[in-house]
């Protein structure tokens, strides 16, 4: 996606207090800026959702995009479908993100369309589908919902459908999640973020952003119906999984 929107200086000055974080406007306006210089990877993984869409989307289903943001991996995906008839829902609970994210992806001719929709993805259900993309988006779902929502995934997916899950994760062994953190804060340190933005960022999403272990995520999509839960990506402790029914 396009870096044409302002640089990330959300937590740059000095708080008292660091409230949660929160998917506002002030967020949704520096947002391709943010997740880019934050996430390792993060192109990689939406571009290469494009890929998989092209391998995988089968003609006349639909396609989710849960936690859309701005809409980037919806435009991957569209660019992506070589097959007719298709429709991408792209969701997302946060006006602020849904708003810019309709501007940014106006309709195209003879391109598959794009439905927003406002709406928390933990009440909702899934049909006829072929693909769904959770890009850095469970790790915000509360720990207790996380099943149901993957089983509901699971049971709208249509055979040889897929899933594309892609999370920052933890490690079970602390000597590599120290390293992991170090690698991912060398990263951010790179991309021109100090070490207060960096500090004042981790203190906002504590208990907001529950990274899990690859593991836990594996097994849960097992439990969910899945048959395969394989690792296509990792960048330090961000890594993607294709899931398939
Ligand atoms: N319950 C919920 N229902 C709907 N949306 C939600 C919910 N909880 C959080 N969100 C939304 O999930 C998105 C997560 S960002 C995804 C990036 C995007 N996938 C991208 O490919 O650029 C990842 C990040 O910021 O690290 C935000 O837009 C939230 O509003
Ligand atoms: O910034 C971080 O440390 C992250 O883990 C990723 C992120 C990116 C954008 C919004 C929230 C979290």
């Amino acid at each position: 996606m396009k870096r044409n929107t302002e640089q990330d200086r959300v937590y740059s000055d000095p708080r008292e207090q660091i409230d949660k974080f929160v998917f506002d406007q002030q967020v949704a306006r520096v947002f391709p800026d943010m997740i880019g210089r934050s996430v390792p990877g993060y192109d990689s993984v939406i571009n290469l959702s494009g890929v998989l869409a092209a391998q995988y989307v089968q003609p006349d289903t639909l396609c989710y995009d849960l936690g859309c943001s701005l809409g980037a991996t919806s435009l991957a995906i569209r660019n992506g479908i070589r097959v007719p008839g298709c429709r991408i829902i792209a969701v997302d609970n946060s006006p602020a993100m849904l708003e810019q994210a309709a501007k940014r992806l106006p309709a195209a001719d003879g391109a598959t369309p794009i439905d927003f929709v406002c709406a928390d993805i933990t009440r909702m259900t899934f049909q006829n589908t072929s693909m769904v993309t959770l890009n850095f988006t469970l790790q915000f779902i509360p720990l207790e919902e996380r099943s149901a929502l993957l089983q509901r995934i699971q049971a709208g997916l249509r055979p040889g459908g897929i899933l594309i899950l892609s999370e920052k994760i933890r490690f079970e062994d602390p000597e590599e999640e120290q390293l992991q953190i170090e690698m991912h804060h060398a990263f951010k340190r790179a991309n021109g973020y100090n070490d207060l933005e960096i500090s004042q960022k981790r203190s906002a999403l504590e208990n907001v952003l529950i990274p899990e272990s690859l593991a836990r995520h594996q097994s849960r999509l097992k439990q969910a119906g899945f048959r395969r839960a394989d690792l296509w990506f990792q960048c330090f402790n961000f890594v993607s999984l294709v899931a398939r029914k």
